[in-house]
């Protein structure tokens, strides 16, 4: 009987373009497939677990016998944010997309957030956050007026130096946004510097739109542990959890994770690692998400460590974000799913029809029952 499920989304990695990518944009990318094969990809570790037996990986051909149950899956939501792709994992699926603004925020939003704040603004375009800190910080430090910009998501994002604007003031302009708006998420991007050379800091927060009932809530209502690592807390707005923790990078997600499994808990831990998203693929630095894999691939005998013999580990993804696709976007993939655990079957589960297969099967193996289709629980245990 599984007591404990630990869910590690890998954020962004996904596993090649999906049918309906041209829709996005995004026919052709594929943000593993890329990395291994023009960067060369180390992972001894996910190699065996049968990364390589989903979809064809350059060096990493496929294992005859794998240590983990394997498959793929495609999303069926409307959109290919981290929300959205989150969202589906738990069971809710988006008929209707979040709004985009491709041109900036309306004169009626704008006008109606500065009224509310109290502050000006200045940006309300698309732009990628790095570059914008730098074009407009200097001018963000000369007036205090608020960068605010968008991308290809649902976003409303804030940035102010920190030195500027405090803080706590800048998460109060974030709640205020996200009480005005109705886009996927708020974000803060407070940075520090000076003279046009500025960096942001860790300190970001996502304020998301509250989900509707999910697997979260269910197994938090159920009497389990429901335990947020990582920035995973926000991508639900808080709702369902009954711990959580935030963290600074990868490597303290891992940390963290691995502290929990060592805690006497039952329920799901359920881990975001987002530096391989905000540090490399929006960044399309190949060699360095590259790295990045390679160093949750050494990290991840240490997770399988702190298991129990009847603990599941499930790691898969939310979207892609090819490092050398065009632009600076996500990308509309399908993720990966491993499924390792001592008393798992290392079966292939297939090519699930949605990313909600995964917390239907959570819930089915915690709770002994679910409220859709799609569970694989009776052909991995
Ligand atoms: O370019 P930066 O600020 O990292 O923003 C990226 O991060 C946002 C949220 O993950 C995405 O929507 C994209 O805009
Ligand atoms: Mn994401
Ligand atoms: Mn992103």
């Amino acid at each position: 009987m599984v007591k404990r499920v630990a869910l590690i989304v890998l954020d962004s990695v996904g596993i090649g373009f999906s049918a309906d990518a041209d829709e996005y944009g995004d026919r052709g990318a594929n943000t593993l497939g890329h990395i291994a094969d023009s960067a060369g990809l180390d992972i001894p570790n996910m190699h065996e677990m049968g990364l390589g037996n989903i979809a064809p990986l350059y060096g990493l051909p496929p294992m005859g016998t794998t240590s983990a149950a394997y498959g793929k899956a495609k999303e069926v939501s409307h959109g290919k944010d981290t929300t959205t792709g989150h969202w589906e994992i738990a069971g809710q699926i988006l008929t209707e997309p979040f709004p985009t603004y491709p041109n900036g925020f309306p004169a009626d939003i704008m006008e109606a957030f500065e009224k509310a704040t109290g502050k000006g603004t200045i940006g309300n375009k698309v732009a990628s956050g790095t570059a914008i800190i730098n074009e407009l910080g200097d001018e963000h430090v000369a007036t205090g007026k608020l960068i605010i910009y968008t991308s290809a998501d649902s976003v409303f994002q804030i940035a102010a130096h920190e030195e500027v604007v405090p803080l706590e003031d800048l998460y109060k302009y974030c709640e205020i946004a996200r009480e005005q708006l109705g886009v996927g998420r708020v974000i803060a991007r407070p940075f520090v510097g000076s003279n046009g050379d500025y960096q942001r800091t860790s300190n970001r927060h996502d304020y998301s739109l509250e989900p509707a009932d999910n697997m979260l809530t269910r197994i938090k209502a159920a009497g389990k542990d429901s335990i947020g690592v990582g920035k995973i807390f926000d991508i639900y707005a808080g709702k369902g959890f009954t711990e959580h923790t935030y963290t600074k990078s990868n490597a303290e997600g891992i940390d963290k994770t691995i502290e929990f499994l060592k805690q006497d808990n039952e329920g799901l831990i359920f881990t975001n690692l987002v530096d391989f998203d905000m540090l490399f693929g929006h960044r399309r630095d190949l060699i360095g998400y590259r790295d990045a894999l390679e160093y949750f691939d050494q990290r991840l005998p240490e997770i399988t460590a702190a298991m129990n013999d009847n603990d599941l580990l499930i790691i898969t993804a939310d979207h892609g974000n090819d490092p050398i696709f065009k632009g600076t976007d996500h990308t509309r993939e399908h993720i990966p799913i491993l499924i390792y655990g001592k008393k798992v079957k290392p079966v292939n589960i297939g090519f699930r029809s949605t990313f909600a297969d995964i917390g239907t099967t959570i819930e089915d193996v915690l709770l002994g029952e679910t409220t859709a289709n799609g569970s694989f629980a009776s052909m991995i245990l």
